[in-house]
């Protein structure tokens, strides 16, 4: 059986009398691709803050494998393994992507430990990624130069060098040209297997290439679980998150 990576067990939170995380329960293993779906309000964005411990919870747990990281505070629980992509970026613009990424690797206590013996699989480390996230050609330009879909796929580099635990992304594809969107998709299908990750969505054509699993998020608590398809027929999601129109 697969590890679990991320356990949320009854979490929730009160914002004077309005629950915007109400009882959720989920369990996402390693290697998993979660995908947390759920109209404007849901409860999406609150719950990842409640896991990054960017907002306190009022009820429930969270554990990160088996060590329990519930309120702990957001740099704690970074450190513990869970990695934030937030929309906007943390990229230096005035380093090249490639030395972004150098930077990145350097606060890997791991990476440390290996520049002992050198600097070789550091190096290699570097052109893995690079190659992950699409930007092999343009390791030496400045961070400045790249288009905002280069940029969001050289934060989601900085996120992996750093081999969280869990990896939470918010809305990667905003702001992102259709052929951008496609290119990350790309990318987080690559990543499938290799990195555990909690992806927020709205943009149906974008989930329905990376989906395996999506949980749906309605009014704080959650609506239903299951593939792309079992999601689209579900009859209580498409009236309650997509109303009359159906998904897309
Ligand atoms: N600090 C807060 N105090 C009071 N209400 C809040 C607070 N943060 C969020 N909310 C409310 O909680 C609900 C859930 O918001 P949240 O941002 O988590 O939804 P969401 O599913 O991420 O929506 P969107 O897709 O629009 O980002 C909303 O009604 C929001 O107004």
């Amino acid at each position: 059986m697969a590890q679990v990576a991320l356990t949320i067990d009854g979490l929730g939170v009160d914002f004077g009398g309005f629950k915007a995380v109400n009882n959720v329960s989920l369990t996402i293993e390693e290697g998993e691709l979660r995908v947390l779906l759920g109209a404007n309000g849901a409860g999406k964005t609150t719950l990842m803050d409640l896991v990054s411990g960017k907002t306190k919870s009022t009820e429930g747990r969270v554990f990160l494998r088996d060590t329990e990281i519930t309120n702990w505070e957001e740099h704690k629980i970074a450190r513990a393994g869970v990695g934030r992509k937030f929309q906007i970026p943390s990229v230096f613009k005035d380093l090249t992507v490639r030395r972004n990424l150098e930077v990145a690797s350097c606060r890997n206590p791991a990476v440390l430990a290996n520049l002992r013996f050198g600097f070789a699989k550091e190096a290699r480390d570097v052109d893995r990624v690079l190659e992950l996230i699409g930007l092999t050609e343009e390791a030496n330009r400045l961070a400045a130069y790249l288009s905002h879909g280069q940029t969001q796929w050289l934060e989601l580099g900085l996120l992996i060098t750093q081999n969280p635990k869990v990896i939470l992304l918010d809305e990667p594809t905003a702001g992102m040209t259709q052929a951008e969107t496609h290119k990350t998709s790309e990318i987080v299908n690559s990543l499938k297997g290799k990195h555990t990750l909690i992806v927020v969505e709205h943009d149906m054509a974008f989930v329905r290439e990376i989906a395996e699993r999506i949980t749906v998020l309605h009014l704080g608590a959650v609506l239903a679980e299951g593939n792309v398809e079992e999601i689209e027929t579900n009859p209580k999601v498409r009236e309650a998150y997509l109303g009359s129109k159906g998904i897309g």
